[in-house]
């Protein structure tokens, strides 16, 4: 989900850039934003004006006519910034046919979930801070294959708390005179601000990105950048520093002592499911907060009371825990690549009763390193990166052993292609059919759509 999720990155052909930017869009090119990117995707469709062409209709699915502003991007920086590729029919993404047919082919109607607002629904977006020619410092996105950033103060998709808190550090940033990152002579200050709502209290959570290995390296300035954001007594969450001095794409160091927490408090707290799931900055998190419930709440229809319920590529247990504390079922791990991300877990699922977590582990690693987990549940969640799962998952899910007690598998994607490719190897020897799926307008202005599917065990 997103990455960043993190979103898409893109990811074809000389286009590798980024290597943890998720973006949501095309998957053409690095486009910096959301969350970590992974190996080759195929390309999306190129930017399009609308997506009304196609006459295709899903059940429950709203088409909105052209000239409906509620479907409409409206946004100033379309088509210079990268970030949307649609500008018309927001929740109708040409994707949209291709997806029904294959499902159809399968004798399984999409039911599609577009009731979502087209504006203000992203809530964590990633910016990269770069110091142009004319020395001036600016925040945005890349421009398609460069690295030349296009700002997108008015962004249409950006939580407007977004857009107010990237106003208040582009005066800090004047102010303190904090330098912008530059990339051919690898010096600068300031790389990369990562910005993430947290809902209750409309506050952000605010991480940067410091050209520095520590805060005693980072010098004078970056003190008073903070405080100096401190000062401006706006509506600030937390103020973190990631110390990343490395040459490339990699937004974040992920070491745990590259992260500073510098005030305020360590995590971003949602309540999704009627369960607090607990976000810090150095974990993946979705974009889109409305349909992410929605989809919880949805994917809880799948599972029963007392259900041994495991979760694959679990990021802080987003999905999951809602999931089983909704359901009743018993958590019996959830597997994750980013270690740092356990804390985080193990902390929302103490909130579920104690028969439903006591035998609930963290495992790190790779989902394919963990796939013997699988012999551990009846049903498993899995919510891969856009490149879709490890091989080795795919395949041990084809093939259902003596003692595999597994009958239910939910897959939540927001690749159709990287789906369709699982569920061809996951289908491959006729063990499994696919019982629903449904689509979930996460990303409104991209070609893309969060598809849930959810597949049964022959009997
Ligand atoms: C799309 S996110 C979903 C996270 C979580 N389900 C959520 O909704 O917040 C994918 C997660 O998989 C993790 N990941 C990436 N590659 C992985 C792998 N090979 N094995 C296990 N986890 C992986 C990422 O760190 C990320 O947290």
């Amino acid at each position: 989900m997103d990455c960043l999720t993190f979103v898409c990155l893109a990811v074809k052909c000389k286009r590798q850039f980024c290597k943890d930017l998720n973006c949501h869009k095309s998957g053409r090119r690095p486009r910096l934003l959301f969350v970590p990117i992974y190996k080759d995707v195929t390309c999306c469709s190129p930017k399009v004006a609308r997506g009304e062409e196609l006459g295709l209709k899903g059940e429950n699915f709203r088409k909105k006519s052209r000239g409906d502003t509620s479907d409409t991007l409206g946004c100033v920086h379309f088509p210079l910034c990268d970030g949307c590729s649609l500008e018309e029919s927001l929740t109708y993404p040409p994707c949209t046919e291709k997806m029904e047919k294959y499902f159809l082919k399968q004798n399984v109607r999409v039911t599609f979930h577009s009731d979502t607002p087209v504006h203000g629904w992203r809530s964590i977006a990633r910016l990269a801070v770069r110091r142009d020619r004319k020395r001036r410092t600016k925040i945005g996105l890349f421009k398609e294959d460069s690295h030349s950033v296009v700002e997108i103060p008015k962004c249409q998709v950006h939580h407007p708390l977004i857009n107010q808190a990237l106003e208040k550090v582009k005066y800090v940033i004047e102010e303190t005179g904090t330098c912008g990152y530059n990339e051919d002579l690898g010096d600068g200050q300031l790389r990369y601000i990562q910005m993430s709502v947290e809902h209750r209290s409309q506050t952000v959570q605010a991480a940067f990105v410091w050209n520095s290995p520590r805060l005693k390296e980072a010098g004078p300035t970056c003190k008073r950048f903070l405080r100096g954001l401190e000062n401006t007594k706006w509506n600030f969450h937390s103020l973190w520093l990631n110390f990343n001095t490395t040459r490339g794409n990699r937004i974040f160091s992920f070491e745990q002592s590259s992260w500073l927490l510098y005030s305020g408090k360590p995590y971003a707290v949602e309540s999704i499911g009627g369960v607090n799931i607990y976000f810090p900055p150095y974990a993946f998190r979705q974009s889109n907060m409305a349909m992410l419930k929605k989809l919880v709440s949805e994917i809880s229809k799948y599972v029963d009371s007392k259900t041994r319920l495991l979760e694959l590529y679990a990021g802080v247990g987003a999905i999951g825990i809602p999931v089983a504390y909704a359901s009743g079922a018993r958590l019996v791990g959830a597997c994750e690549l980013n270690g740092l991300s356990k804390e985080a877990y193990l902390k929302a699922v103490s909130a579920l009763p104690a028969s439903q977590r006591s035998s609930a582990e963290f495992f790190i690693g790779t989902a394919a390193a963990h796939r013997d987990k699988l012999k551990l549940c009846e049903v498993v969640i899995m919510d891969p990166p856009r490149s879709g799962l490890d091989y080795a998952l795919a395949a041990r899910l084809s093939t259902v052993r003596g003692k595999d007690i597994l009958k239910r598998i939910i897959y939540v994607s927001c690749n159709f292609e990287s789906l369709r490719r699982d569920l061809e190897i996951i289908q491959r020897n006729g063990i499994w059919k696919i019982r629903s799926a449904e689509a979930f307008m996460f990303f409104p202005g991209t070609d893309h759509w969060e598809i849930l599917c959810v597949l049964d065990r022959n009997v």
